[in-house]
């Protein structure tokens, strides 16, 4: 299959950080719009946002999390995240992504309140359907595991709140950042609260190497696991049995180092063993990517056909948090692409 088959193929993206989805002339752009900057030295601290040292290196996870204080900066304002908001979904829609969750993690700072954080958000999506091409867009929110548990606190209590005002896009929440820092335990009593809230739960699990961690993850039981790299078998499994999809997220593990190459992937053990899984770009900025290009490597690294890729869609419909009616239709404009291109 051709690059040009992924690129003009309708697309479902299910696991995306705001603030990592950015791309570098986007971010350019931003710069400009915000502060008429264009400077050498700004130019210089967008490479470096998008550049990793090609040697293996143990602490590079930990590194890429050092890299989004840059972009956490340009979306401090109000102005600058709603603008961020608008281009991130601007770009997926130039990508033919028909279908985007987007999660970020609430923030307070001098210029906004985690409500007002949200709230623009919002507004921006809600403004983003008709002028990108009808894009369906949600929001997961997210807590970030390397913040105080009061913070997860208040930001389960938002969740729950802006599902009510915005049921239509408010769809769930995500546990992300550093999994080295912080215990899933702490965060449990928070999560439990959302899930009784009905709101669905995407988490981060085993994208580090913790046996542990992710076995009390799994017996808490979520819908959507995020990376699930270092998964046993036996896990993988029990995320079957569970009904999770893993959101495997190729280029992002390889560039931060927890997984050592394409065709090292856990995407093939997952797939060669029956494990619902979707390609997602997680933060498509910072790694340079785009969903076309993951399922284009997919594709070619893992050897699937035209059937495995129009699988991989199914499994992405099935896995999202939208209602039946808008399942139906983007089932409708997937198939008849893979109908309409027989090549
Ligand atoms: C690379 N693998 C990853 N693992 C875990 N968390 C990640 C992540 N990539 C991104 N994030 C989380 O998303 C935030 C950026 O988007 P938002 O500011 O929330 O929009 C990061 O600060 C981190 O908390
Ligand atoms: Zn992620």
């Amino acid at each position: 299959m051709q690059p040009s088959f992924f690129e003009n193929m309708p697309k479902i993206e299910l696991h995306a950080h705001l603030n990592g989805s950015l791309k570098m002339d986007s971010i350019r752009e931003l710069g400009l719009q915000l502060y008429g900057e264009n400077s050498s030295d700004f130019l210089k601290r967008i490479q470096e946002f998008t550049t990793f040292p090609e040697e293996m290196d143990a602490d590079k996870l930990s590194k890429c999390f050092q890299k989004f204080a840059f972009m956490h900066e340009l979306t401090s304002s109000r102005k600058g995240l709603q603008l961020a908001t608008q281009m991130v979904i601007r770009d997926f829609a130039r990508d033919n992504v028909i279908y985007l969750e987007l999660r970020t993690t609430p923030k307070n700072n001098e210029h906004m309140t985690r409500r007002e954080y949200l709230e623009t958000i919002l507004k921006a999506i809600q403004a983003s359907r008709e002028a990108y091409d009808g894009i369906i867009v949600k929001l997961l929110i997210s807590i970030d595991r390397s913040q105080g548990l009061d913070a997860a606190e208040e930001i389960v209590n938002l969740a729950i709140e802006m599902k009510s005002q915005y049921p239509t896009i408010v769809r769930g929440m995500d546990l992300s950042g550093n999994p080295a820092k912080g215990h899933f335990k702490d965060f449990l009593p928070s999560l439990e609260k959302a899930k009784k809230a009905d709101l669905h739960l995407a988490l981060h699990c085993a994208e580090i190497d913790n046996e542990d961690e992710a076995q009390e993850m799994l017996d808490f039981q979520f819908d959507r696991c995020g990376h699930g790299t270092f998964l046993t078998l036996k896990q993988m499994q029990q995320c079957k049995e569970q009904n999770i999809t893993i959101e495997c997220c190729l280029t992002s593990n390889v560039k931060c180092g927890t997984v050592k190459d394409y065709d090292m992937h856990h995407f093939k053990r997952l797939h060669d063993n029956g494990i619902r899984s979707v390609i997602c770009t997680d933060d498509c900025g910072v790694f340079d990517s785009t969903l076309s290009q993951e399922l284009a490597i997919a594709s070619k690294v893992f050897s699937l056909n035209r059937n495995n890729i129009h699988g991989l869609c199914i499994n992405a419909i099935a896995a999202e948090f939208c209602d039946d009616n808008e399942k139906t239709d983007l089932r409708q404009r997937i198939d008849k692409y893979f109908a309409d291109n027989t090549e």
